[in-house]
């Protein structure tokens, strides 16, 4: 079978094959709002932070802005965040994903990619408070990156490009065994706005 062919229905949720874990995808979340007007009202609505993280001992800033919001206290680099409450296009968004998944949420960590030179460390979100096997739901909007995800034993790497509107998700035992992480990248990109979905329990 053409790769193509796992991704000709853009609106179905298809399982992407994997070992060691669960991904699936879809080309285009359902929403009714254009994939550029929730890009453009995420990008003005939002409260975007520039956060100090810390890499041998030194401070930095983290290469993208961010914001948390949701209902639920996280933890993250040792650091407690206290989530801003979810605003009315967020729980559209969450309703639309919750819907394609299957999954419920109830907190949402957003990321602003301002350019190539933006870019995500790799990690895993295996957080304690996620579970042993988390549901995490990407959605994507504006400049196309590649999600790179790498395992963690076995020299295997997989690539998806995230384009405007489109939706992953990373369950069963993924985290433990894959990182993942968005480089930096050469040629120019636009301003992309990831959110990812997560229960806390
Ligand atoms: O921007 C992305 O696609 C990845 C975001 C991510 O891995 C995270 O928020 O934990
Ligand atoms: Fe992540």
């Amino acid at each position: 079978m053409a790769r193509m062919d796992l991704f000709d229905d853009a609106t179905a949720l298809t399982a992407i094959p994997i070992e060691d874990g669960r991904l699936a995808f879809q080309q285009r979340l359902d929403l009714d709002l254009s994939p550029q007007d929730v890009f453009c009202r995420l990008r003005d609505e939002t409260d975007w932070r520039a956060e100090q993280i810390q890499v041998w001992g030194k401070l930095h800033l983290q290469p993208r802005l961010s914001a948390w919001h949701g209902t639920a206290r996280y933890r993250y680099s040792g650091k407690t965040f206290e989530p801003q409450p979810f605003t009315p296009l967020q729980l559209h968004i969450k309703q639309a994903v919750e819907l394609a998944t299957g999954c419920r949420f109830n907190s949402v960590l957003l990321n602003y990619y301002r350019d190539e030179r933006d870019s995500m460390g790799f990690h895993a979100d295996d957080e304690p408070e996620l579970g042993p096997e988390p549901a995490i739901a990407s959605v994507s909007f504006g400049a196309p990156r590649t999600f790179i995800l790498k395992h963690r034993t076995v020299p295997k790497t997989v690539k998806l490009a995230l384009g405007d509107g489109c939706l992953l998700l990373m369950a069963g035992t993924l985290q433990r065994h894959w990182t993942h992480g968005i480089n930096k990248e050469r040629t120019a990109r636009g301003p992309r706005i990831n959110l990812t979905f997560r229960l806390i329990l």
